[in-house]
């Protein structure tokens, strides 16, 4: 099974994932594969990124993934594109724009991250894209309380019957739009 672990930038996604990694759960760092392995195509000089091929990445993920019984993670602000269950993480902008400071984003990265965090932009996605959305708070939270809360999630999918986990982190618990500069 494959499970996105989603969400803006700065809101803690490989944190929880090296700790659900300590966990045992295997984690595929979709930034690092896609360098690795030149998944992209092409360049982006201007935002210092890469243009990943999402149809190569989805076959090497299923590759990887392959017909792994157990929980195959995700760990990308594009995992969304890739996986029918994903996790979105949410960060407050006040926490999520500190975190990104003490990354040393520039400020025009800052607030252009907490601007789409604030606009929803990644939970609109992956509800417009995926099968199953759960979203989780992070804010002001430590990484492994989130991981506590992911777990739950994936016990609940596992389980078969996902209804109490998804009552309790279904979609649309947050509204920041009003807290764009
Ligand atoms: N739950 C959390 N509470 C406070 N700070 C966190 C939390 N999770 C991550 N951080 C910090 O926020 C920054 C971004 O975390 P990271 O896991 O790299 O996020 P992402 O992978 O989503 O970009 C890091 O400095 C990390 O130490």
């Amino acid at each position: 099974m494959i499970i996105g672990l989603t969400g803006t930038p700065g809101t803690g996604k490989t944190s929880v994932s090296r700790l659900l990694q300590e966990h045992g759960y295997n984690v595929l760092y979709l930034t690092d594969l896609i360098k690795d392995e030149c998944l992209y195509s092409e360049v982006d000089e201007d935002r210092d990124t890469l243009v990943a091929d999402m149809d190569r990445v989805f076959s090497r993920v299923c590759e990887l993934a392959g017909d792994d019984e157990g929980v195959n993670i995700i760990d990308s602000h594009m995992a969304h594109h890739i996986a029918d269950v994903v996790i979105v993480l949410r960060t407050a902008p006040s926490d999520l724009r500190e975190r990104l400071r003490l990354r040393n984003y520039s400020y025009a990265k800052i607030e252009e991250n907490v601007e789409a965090e604030c606009l929803d932009v990644i939970l609109v996605e992956s509800v417009e894209w995926c099968q199953k959305v759960y979203e989780l708070d992070t804010t002001g939270r430590m990484a492994e309380d989130v991981v506590t809360d992911v777990e739950e999630i994936i016990s609940g999918i596992l389980s078969g019957d996902d209804s109490e986990v998804y009552q309790k982190y279904m979609p649309g618990s947050f509204d920041w739009s009003g807290e764009i500069f």
